[in-house]
């Protein structure tokens, strides 16, 4: 019981908690637009706990997996696995608890629909992601990113018991926000991956060809925020906010195209941007479907 004690930040530190927080807050607004206003109070609390404890267990089995990685990248090697606080076998037991206790919370009192696309999001990201396309292909982000917009899917479904088209939209605007928002990371780390060997774009087809793809995703991504606006579930306002934001964010990203390789100034304020850029637009949806 003790040693649990001492452990508990190492366990809450591999359910990768701050990108927790935007899983559940994207979550949460599809909910809220879903309804046009707050929802059910004890559905909401046991649809965030559940994609809190699915997504959480996913990320604590994907530092399972990748923990001989984790240990060669300087961002990654003070992970409690690489460190040694707790032990790979403890992980792995604790990622399948958390997403089963996920199950039972979302079957029981959410809906089936919604305890299912669950877990498909946490397959998706451990299995097709982090097991199979991380360490084959400079594709990896673009499609494995899928996971990580699974939570509109989730929280609409947790409300309407179906999938919405707006929901869809919602998933594909995250699906777009994934490349530009990681490749600029990647783009002042790639030494880092290069190292344990991860074909992350940069590394595989240099940073020329990865800036361009941002620009690319960007303006993608600002043509699938809009089409939110004709499905009619948000106001003009929306579409003011959403072309603004979006239009900076293909900026930044122009901007990182053109600095040299040596300098990574604008890719940092490309990567500062894009978590400013998708909790904005999000809480502009339930602000302008509400008025
Ligand atoms: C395959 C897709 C993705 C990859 C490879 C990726 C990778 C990363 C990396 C490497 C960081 C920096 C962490 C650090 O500096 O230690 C980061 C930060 C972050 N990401 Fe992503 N990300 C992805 C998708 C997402 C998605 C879908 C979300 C949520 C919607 C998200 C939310 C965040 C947040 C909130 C942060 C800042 C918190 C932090 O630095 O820990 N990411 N991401
Ligand atoms: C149930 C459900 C919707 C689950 C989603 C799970 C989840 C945590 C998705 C986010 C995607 C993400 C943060 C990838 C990080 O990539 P990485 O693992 O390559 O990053 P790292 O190098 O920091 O470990």
């Amino acid at each position: 019981m003790h040693k649990i004690y001492r452990s508990a930040p190492a366990y809450y530190e591999v359910t990768k908690p701050r990108i927790q927080i935007m899983l559940l807050f994207t979550e949460l607004c599809a909910m809220m637009v879903a309804h046009k206003g707050l929802p059910d109070f004890r559905v909401t609390c046991a649809a965030l706990l559940g994609l809190a404890l699915s997504s959480g267990g996913a990320a604590a089995l994907n530092m399972w997996y990748d923990r001989d990685i984790d240990a060669q990248m300087e961002r990654t090697q003070k992970r409690p696995l690489p460190s040694g606080l707790i032990t790979p076998l403890e992980v792995l037991v604790f990622g399948f608890l958390l997403i089963s206790l996920s199950q039972i919370v979302l079957f029981v009192w959410v809906n089936p629909l919604t305890a299912v696309l669950t877990l498909l999001g946490a397959f998706y990201y451990v299995v097709i992601y982090t097991m199979w396309l991380k360490r084959k292909t400079p594709q990896n982000i673009v499609i494995g990113g899928g996971a990580g917009a699974f939570p509109p899917l989730i929280g609409w479904s947790a409300v309407t018991g179906q999938i919405g088209l707006p929901a869809i939209i919602m998933f594909a605007v995250i699906f777009m926000w994934t490349p530009p928002h990681f490749w600029s990371l990647a783009l002042y780390r790639s030494s880092d991956y290069a190292r344990a060997g991860i074909p992350m774009m940069p590394v595989v087809h240099g940073a020329r060809a990865t800036k361009r793809q941002s620009v690319l995703y960007a303006i993608c991504l600002l043509l699938t925020s809009s089409l939110l606006y004709f499905t009619h579930t948000v106001s003009s306002l929306y579409l003011i906010i959403a072309s603004s934001v979006g239009i900076l964010f293909i900026v930044f990203t122009v901007l990182t195209l053109f600095e040299a390789d040596t300098t990574y100034v604008w890719a940092r304020r490309t990567f500062a941007y894009s978590l400013f850029y998708l909790p904005l637009l999000f809480i502009f949806m339930i602000v302008s479907s509400a008025i």
